[in-house]
Parts: C-alpha cells; sequence; structure tokens
C-alpha cells in the first residue's frame, strides 16, 4: 500500500499522471479561448486607455507646480486640475472595473471548460495509468489543483493585465515627458529581470514539490481509509498513522520553503522600489541643475514612478501565486491532453465491425511477470465466447485488455467500438432507478425502460415503492446483489452495444436467483456479440465457444462438446463441477 504513495513522491515524473510542459499549457489555453478572442481584444484597449487615463493627475500636478514656482496659478488653474483629477479618476476606475469584469467573464469560462474537461477525461483515463499514478494524484488534481486556478484567477488576471498596461504606458509617458526619466527607470528594470529570473527559477520547483508532497499525503490518507478493515485486521494502525504522519510533514516542510521563497521575495521588491525612486530624484536633481527640465516635470516624473511602483510590485507578487497556479494549470492540462486511446494496439476491426479478434496479445501489470501470453482469438459478429480457467488464470484480465481499459504490452486488439461491460462490482448510482437504467441511453422513453426491464426478466425492479421514480443507491432504496445485477443487466440491454462483456456477471448470485441470472444474461446476449467470464460453467455450455486459460496462456479452445469430448482441462472442470451439482442437490432439503 505505502509503495505507490512514496514512487509518486520520489519520482513525480516517472509515476505519476502527466505534467504539461509550457507550450502545451499555452497551446491549450489557447485553444479554450476560442469564442472569447473578441472580448480579450476588448479587455486589452479597455485596459491600455484606464491605464493612460491614469497618467493625467500626474501630468496636472506638474504642470500646477511649474505654474506655482512661476507664479502663474490663479484659482482657475486650481480648480482646472482638480477637476481633471476627477474627471480621470471616474474615467480611469470605469476603464479598469471593465478590464477586469470582462477579464473575468473570460477566464471563468475557460476555467469551467476546462474543469468540465478534466472530469471527462479523468473518468476514461486508462486504468494502468491511474493504477500507477495512484487514485490520489488524479484527486488531487481534480480537487486542489483546480481550487488553486480558480483561487488564483481573480487575483491573478487582473494584476497581470493591469500592471502590463500600467508598465507599458508609464514608460511611453516618461519618454514623452523628457527621455533620461524613461532611461533612468529603465536602467533599474533589469534589478526587477533578476528578481523575476531568481523567482521563476526557485518558485515553481518549490510550488511543485509541495503539491506533489500534497498529493502523496492524499494517496496515503485515502488508501488508510479503503484499507480500513485490513489495517485494523492486522493491526497496522501505528504504523500507518506514522506513514500518514511522515507525508504530513513532508508536506509541512516544503509549504515552510514555499512561504520562505515569499518573504525573500518580498525583500528584493523593497530594494528594487527604492532604487527606482533614487534613480529618477537623481536625474531628475541633474536636468534641473542644468535647466533641462522643470520642477514640475520631475514632479510628474516621480508620481509617474510611484504610481507604477504599485503594479509592478503587484506584477512581481502575484507571479508568486501565477506560478502555484500555472504548476496546477499544467498538471489539470496534463490529465486533459492524455491521448484517448492508442489506436495501434485497441481498435475496431474495419469491415467486421460487431467482431473481435486479438492477435499475440501480452499483458503485465507494472512490468511484471506476463499475466497474458501470446492469447490470439476470434469472434464473429454475434457469436458469444465464454472464457474460463482457475483463479489467478487472467480471464478478468483478457476481458478489461478487450475492453479496452488496459492496453496490450504487445499485440493488436480490434474490437466493436460500441462495447459494454459487466463486472462483479456493479455500481448502482445515487439517483432514480430511471437514471441509474438511461445511463448509458440518455434518450430512452420508459416504454423502452419496460420492454428492456421485461426482455431481461427484471420486471420486478418495476415494483419498487416509486416504481422507475424510486431513489436507489446511497441514502436511497437498497438493492440486494441480485438486484443490482439484473439492474445492470437491463442498463446493458438499453445501452444496445454490439459487444457484451459479462466478467463474473452472476458470480454474485445467491443459488435461489442464480437461474434467473442466468436467464437474464442470455437474454441480454441474444443477437450481440458476447463474452462470458464463466465462473459457473452452465454459462459455458451455454455458449458457442469456450476457450480455457491456465496462467494468462490459452490451453484449450472449442464447443462445449468438443472439449468434453478431447478429455482436457476442460473436461477435468465439467466433471468436477457436475459432480458439485449433484452434491448440492443431494445435500438440499427435500420440501
Ligand atoms: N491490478 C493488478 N496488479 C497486479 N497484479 C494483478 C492485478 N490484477 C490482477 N493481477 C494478477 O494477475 C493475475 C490474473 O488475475 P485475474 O484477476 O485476471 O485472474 P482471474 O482469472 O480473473 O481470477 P479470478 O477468477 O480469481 O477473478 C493474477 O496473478 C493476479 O494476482
Amino acid at each position: 500500500m505505502t509503495a505507490s504513495g512514496s514512487r509518486a513522491a520520489a519520482d513525480p515524473a516517472g509515476t505519476g499522471l502527466p505534467i504539461a510542459g509550457g507550450r502545451e499549457t499555452a497551446r491549450e489555453l489557447w485553444r479554450l479561448s476560442r469564442g472569447h478572442r473578441l472580448r480579450l481584444a476588448a479587455v486589452a484597449l479597455l485596459g491600455i486607455a484606464g491605464t493612460g487615463i491614469d497618467l493625467i493627475p500626474p501630468v496636472a500636478i506638474g504642470v500646477l507646480v511649474d505654474r506655482v514656482r512661476a507664479g502663474t496659478a490663479g484659482s482657475g488653474t486650481v480648480l482646472l486640475v482638480g477637476a481633471l483629477m476627477a474627471v480621470s479618476a471616474v474615467l480611469g476606475t470605469a476603464c479598469i472595473a471593465a478590464t477586469v469584469v470582462l477579464a473575468a467573464r473570460a477566464y471563468h469560462t475557460v476555467l469551467a471548460a476546462l474543469r468540465e474537461q478534466l472530469v471527462d477525461r479523468a473518468m476514461t483515463l486508462p486504468r494502468h495509468l491511474v493504477e500507477r499514478a495512484g487514485t490520489g494524484d488524479l484527486i488531487s488534481r481534480s480537487s486542489d489543483d483546480v481550487t488553486a486556478v480558480a483561487d488564483a484567477a481573480p487575483t491573478v488576471i487582473p494584476a497581470l493585465s493591469v500592471s502590463t498596461f500600467s508598465i507599458v504606458v508609464s514608460l511611453v509617458g516618461l519618454a514623452a515627458l523628457e527621455w533620461p526619466y524613461a532611461v533612468a527607470l529603465a536602467v533599474v528594470l533589469p534589478v526587477y529581470a533578476f528578481v523575476m529570473r531568481w523567482y521563476l527559477r526557485t518558485g515553481p520547483r518549490v510550488y511543485r514539490a509541495e503539491r506533489t508532497a500534497m498529493s502523496a499525503r492524499a494517496q496515503q490518507i485515502l488508501e488508510s481509509q479503503r484499507g480500513y478493515a485490513t489495517v485494523l485486521g492486522f493491526g497496522l494502525g501505528t504504523t500507518r498513522h506514522r506513514a500518514v504522519m511522515a507525508f504530513s510533514w513532508a508536506v509541512a516542510v516544503r509549504s515552510l520553503r514555499a512561504r520562505t521563497v515569499q518573504s525573500m521575495l518580498n525583500a528584493r521588491l523593497n530594494l528594487g522600489e527604492c532604487l527606482s525612486l533614487a534613480a529618477v530624484l537623481v536625474v531628475g536633481f541633474v536636468l534641473i541643475d542644468r535647466d533641462m527640465s522643470t520642477v514640475g516635470a520631475a514632479t510628474t516624473a516621480v508620481l509617474m514612478v510611484l504610481r507604477l511602483l504599485g503594479p509592478v510590485n503587484q506584477l512581481l507578487f502575484v507571479v508568486d501565486t501565477l506560478q502555484s497556479a500555472l504548476a496546477s494549470l499544467s498538471r489539470m492540462i496534463g490529465v486533459v491532453t492524455v491521448p484517448v486511446t492508442d489506436p495501434g494496439t485497441v481498435s475496431t476491426r474495419p469491415g467486421v465491425p460487431a467482431a473481435v479478434r486479438l492477435r499475440g496479445v501480452e499483458f503485465r501489470y507494472g512490468g511484471g511477470p506476463p499475466v497474458l501470453a501470446d492469447i490470439d482469438l476470434d469472434i464473429p459478429a454475434g457469436g458469444q465466447l465464454a472464457v474460463v480457467g482457475r483463479s489467478g488464470a487472467g480471464k478478468t484480465t483478457l476481458a478489461a485488455v478487450i475492453a479496452g481499459t488496459l492496453r496490450p504490452d504487445s499485440g493488436t486488439v480490434h474490437r466493436p467500438l460500441r462495447t459494454a461491460v459487466i463486472t462483479q462490482e456493479v455500481h448502482v448510482f445515487a439517483g432514480t432507478l430511471r437514471d441509474n437504467l438511461t445511463l448509458a441511453a440518455p434518450d430512452a422513453t420508459d416504454r423502452d425502460i419496460r420492454v428492456a426491464l421485461e426482455t431481461t426478466g427484471a420486471a420486478a425492479l418495476l415494483a419498487l415503492p416509486d416504481g422507475l421514480d424510486t431513489v436507489v443507491g446511497a441514502g436511497g432504496h437498497s438493492l440486494t446483489d441480485a438486484q443490482a445485477q439484473l439492474l445492470a443487466l437491463a442498463r446493458l440491454q438499453l445501452a444496445d452495444s454490439d459487444l457484451a462483456i459479462l466478467d463474473e456477471a452472476t458470480a454474485e448470485a445467491g443459488s435461489a436467483h442464480a437461474d434467473q441470472l442466468d436467464r437474464s444474461a442470455a437474454a441480454v446476449l441474444a443477437g450481440r456479440t458476447g463474452i462470458v467470464i464463466a465462473h459457473r460453467l452452465s454459462q459455458a455450455a451455454a455458449c458457442d465457444r469456450i476457450l480455457v486459460l491456465d496462467r494468462g496462456r490459452v490451453v484449450e479452445q472449442g464447443s462445449h462438446a468438443e472439449l468434453v469430448g478431447a478429455g482436457g482441462v476442460y473436461a477435468g472442470l465439467w466433471q468436477a463441477w457436475v459432480a458439485g451439482q449433484q452434491v448440492a442437490a443431494e445435500g438440499a432439503p427435500t420440501s
């Protein structure tokens, strides 16, 4: 249990889910912004206009200073300057507010689309990928990372856009005033560039380490909860507690490092601020001394720089949150951009869409020994194959490889595009009986549902307290195992897939319901290609062909009669099963 979590922490790139690179993240964001690009152009225009208007007060104050010094400032001048400042404050604020609102609309929509895609993709990720990375990683990406990006967006995006516009517009304004002022500021800018460079090198690494540690901790807690019975059964409480403590401590250490880096950023920003003001003041003094600038112009320059310091600091300050959000964003996009399937290994057979064909299939769990080897298999459209074998022979793995939830390490799998699987763990979703039945057939009418229930011998489900409106699953009416199996079979009937894979679909049945479930399974399989992972050999006998697996290899193949006649492995299993049935019948109470 501990292994997967510690591997994810030690080597996130090797065993975790993929993390998108900078280019991939930018490409995906650009793709997601489709439909909002006009709005983004409006954001840019309004931002430039707003920050431009913001320069009016420094210029007006500079003019006022010069007039006062020259003794030409009357009450009219003061009133005019005041009016200009008031108008610019109203207009500038309106423009910036519109920029922020428009940008917020754009990022909320883009983030919602990204979150939707993340959930969609998370549901269909290849199982081997999730098993290797650990579910904790996936949960952390769809919770912690989504929260980190959603929390950061309202502060980062306005700060980023307003700061960028302010810097550009102020530099142009300073150059228009007297070019040496712009040069003085430009000379100090490398200090900020240095701070930014240091931060970009340190920040992402520190934040990624913090998030990875959080993922590993989530995985530990999740595994302790899932394996609660085992933990109690083997008295592993203290060991698990220590493991969770160790992973929590790793989070604390990395969080401390992240906060230290943040404090160092603050100190360097203060240094940049002092240098900027000093540079403009010195240049102003020299220019005034040589009659190249007025005191009013120097005042304007200092006010512009003071106005600029806020946005610059804000920009560098949010780089912190921006880095953290970008790290989360690249983890979210890493999931979204996992390729949907590997077309080279699992695909539909051209010309025979409902047939199944496997050639040279080999499968290993996590690089271990082969669990399936040299599997060649043909099921014609409409044919039905039973897979039998001892426990651990590889039957479930074969079903998952054919269904496409596991990808073979080598060989090819052709299967119908529309494939549905029923596993032993039938999940009843919280919701009405109707919702549960129409999961894979959202357009089905109540009439379709009734027909499917009758065909599969599950009409008894209609007798639940509120019929199709009965709320089942967590918090609702609880179904027996046999009822849940019937529901799954009726759901599969409604989905009307070309290939149905029943993996131990009747294994949970109590003996009283076994015959009913066998009949229901036969009704579902009628008219479509079917694969039955048969533990009850009566199911195998009803199929056209039987495939016998032993330690991942096909050891026999043929019809029931052929295999019984051949006297091999299947014949032995059949004799043992028939004998077991007779003993059970003799031991059964007579009525
Ligand atoms: N997730 C997994 N990781 C590693 N090994 C696994 C995993 N799942 C199954 N195995 C191993 O693969 C082999 C085949 O397992 P599989 O469940 O496919 O057999 P099976 O024939 O369906 O067994 P059963 O009838 O008991 O369900 C077994 O040795 C099993 O321990």
